[in-house]
């Protein structure tokens, strides 16, 4: 993927001339590197590596060469009389640029002094003077910001992620829920996930007893869980617990993890909570497919009884409905790859779902699955049954497993759940048979063939070279997750290094010096950062140039061998500096901060060694 922005001269936007009368500092480009493309993964020229030709000319003049700034400046006290007798090069006010010719080293910080104007080399030998003559042609364009490639995460998954942090950071208005308890067992910050049923109702209840799911926090660590809380339920019997150690150590892609299963009065009630690792922005499957909520959804296979209709009429609008509105039929494979997928390691730890159900299962953005309801049934049907011995009958369970992903599948492929009713199903199977390919219909039959023994394990067959799709899809999705995340992992290490020269740029005072960043090496990260974040354009206007900030940091952090100029504010001064300077002036800096600092953040981990 190519998302570096295009070439451009920031010297060819700067107008010297027009900066000679102007009232402000107005920080300048001197040395035009700037054509050489900023790139977060392809690091500006090195010692060895090939330089742009402006960069190389830069090079051969003798500038600065030797400047090894320490942190035992003299304290420049303002920049005024500091920068007269400070490194001057360079007359800013004159056109004509005097070069450093001669230096002195003060306590540890090299000063450099200028020849005598006779003694003045010819301009050409020195960094081009951004002038309409040097300037770069405007063939080179500016990088706005607008366009991709992008220097940031692609807006969809920037406002997915945000989006699923906003739910999770969701609090609960106590006026709209008094009844939510405060804390329950470790955790607090109980969130309803799903709508509360108006005027203290109950939702429907499942396997007997009313359920309600809520969002919430760990106590301890802060992470996010969801609740499942099962009203009104007593457990008297240990036994299913075993079951709950079994899912609790079961780990897959396909599953929503459990993480803990204990009882509460905190509700008022003796109510059994199922903690559940926490995937926001999450639907139900029946509300993705089968919601009569969403535009245009009707469920075909309910019948309009008030006007009765011949058999072949209904069927003849069946097939059209089915056909109108089918799901595409990869997305349908897709569904049973990560369905087939949970079942298999479910089934073969000893484990049967007995949840697969549209509504315990959840659905993410980017159609992962996720069967949401593991282990619930394993303890409240033991409740329930306590005389029946639950072990032995996991194989039939899983059996039963399986029936319910054919009916499912049988209903995804007709967009209704009333089809997967006995007297619909051979209708259902017809309509598939000739909606979509004869594997889907197979593989249904098979699922639905309940007097033979079926394996989890058979369907592979079934799905045969689509797996090969399905993982094909997958790794290109995990590439480009890549390659977000590596543009995140570069603004990461420019993030530090811009905490450091903040922390540094005008600190108002440090051990007592109110001066401190003011002067010695802190004076060049001052100018530095002018450099960096201050330009104008030649009519004064603010020069939001992202690439020219990007490349210069990049270069900080890397400490090239390149050398630039900074301008003082007052304009009467200016020092030509490396940034291998630079940044040993930050390093220096930084290093003075945290040593005195209590708290001790890794700021440093993210630095490019060149190699
Ligand atoms: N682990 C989870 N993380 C985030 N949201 C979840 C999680 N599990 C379920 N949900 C969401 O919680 C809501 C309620 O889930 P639930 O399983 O109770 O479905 P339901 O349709 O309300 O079923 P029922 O009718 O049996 O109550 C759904 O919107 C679902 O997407």
């Amino acid at each position: 993927m190519d998302w570096m922005p295009t070439n451009r001269s920031l010297s060819s936007r700067l107008d010297l001339n027009r900066a000679t009368h102007a009232t402000e500092f107005v920080p300048r480009v001197l040395s035009s590197s700037a054509s050489v493309s900023p790139n977060f993964l392809s690091y500006p020229p090195i010692s060895g590596a090939p330089l742009h030709p402006i960069t190389k000319k830069l090079e051969d003049a003798d500038i600065s060469s030797h400047v090894t700034p320490e942190s035992t400046s003299p304290p420049l006290i303002n920049s005024s009389p500091l920068i007269n007798s400070s490194p001057i090069l360079h007359d800013k006010l004159n056109t004509t640029p005097t070069l450093p010719a001669y230096h002195e080293n003060v306590g540890g910080t090299t000063y450099f002094y200028q020849y005598p104007t006779e003694n003045v080399p010819p301009p050409e030998a020195v960094a081009p003077t951004p002038s309409p003559s040097t300037s770069i042609s405007s063939e080179y364009n500016v990088f706005t910001g607008k366009s991709e490639p992008s220097y940031f995460l692609s807006s969809d998954l920037r406002n997915d992620i945000l989006n699923r942090n906003m739910l999770t950071l969701l609090q609960a208005d106590p006026t709209q829920f008094p009844d939510l308890p405060a804390e329950v067992d470790s955790y607090h910050e109980l969130f309803p996930v799903e709508a509360m049923p108006s005027a203290g109702g109950l939702h429907k209840p499942h396997m007997g007893y009313q359920a309600s799911m809520y969002k919430a926090t760990h106590i301890k660590t802060g992470i996010h869980y969801c609740l499942r809380r099962i009203h009104g339920f007593r457990l008297s019997n240990t036994k299913c617990m075993a079951f709950v150690e079994l899912w609790k150590k079961l780990s897959h892609s396909n599953i929503v993890q459990l993480k803990e299963v204990f009882t509460t009065k905190a509700f008022g009630d003796n109510s059994m909570i199922f903690v559940y690792d926490y995937h926001p922005g999450c639907e139900t499957l029946l509300s993705r497919h089968f919601s009569p909520d969403q535009s245009g959804y009707s469920d075909p296979f309910i019948n309009d009884t008030s006007t009765p209709r011949p058999y072949s009429y209904q069927k003849n609008n069946l097939l059209r409905h089915t056909q109108n509105n089918k799901l595409p039929e990869p997305l349908i494979w897709n569904y049973i790859i990560q369905l087939t997928s949970a079942l298999r390691v479910i089934h073969s730890s000893a484990l049967a779902c007995r949840s697969l159900d549209p509504t315990k299962i959840i659905i993410n953005s980017r159609n992962r699955l996720r069967l949401s309801c593991l282990g619930v049934m394993d303890v409240v049907m033991h409740e329930t049954n306590s005389t029946i011995n639950h072990v032995t009958l996991i194989q039939h369970y899983q059996q039963e497993d399986l029936t319910s992903l054919g009916k499912l599948v049988l209903a995804l492929a007709c967009k209704s759940t009333v089809a997967v009713q006995r007297e619909n199903m051979s209708t259902a199977l017809d309509l598939v048979g000739r909606t979509y390919t004869p594997d889907l219909r197979n593989l249904i039959m098979y699922l639905l063939a309940s007097q033979q023994r079926r394996s989890v394990t058979d369907l592979m067959p079934m799905i045969g070279a689509r797996f090969y799709t399905q993982l094909d899809l997958l790794h290109q999705h995990a590439d480009s997750l890549d390659d977000e995340l590596s543009k995140e992992v570069q603004n990461g290490r420019l993030f530090r290094l811009m905490v450091k020269l903040s922390m540094i740029n005008e600190r108002p005072d440090f051990n007592m010096e109110s001066t401190w960043s003011e002067t010695g090496d802190r004076y060049m990260l001052k100018l530095f950062r002018d450099y960096v974040f201050h330009q104008v354009n030649e009519d004064g206007n603010p020069w939001l140039d992202m690439a020219h900030v990007v490349q210069c940091l990049n270069k900080l952090d890397v400490g090239t061998p390149e050398k630039i100029s900074l301008i003082s504010r007052d304009e009467q001064s200016v020092l030509v500096v490396s940034y291998a300077e630079l940044k040993h002036c930050l390093e220096q800096s930084f290093g003075e901060l945290a040593n005195s600092s209590m708290l001790h953040h890794d700021l440093s981990g993210t630095t490019i060694v060149p190699e």
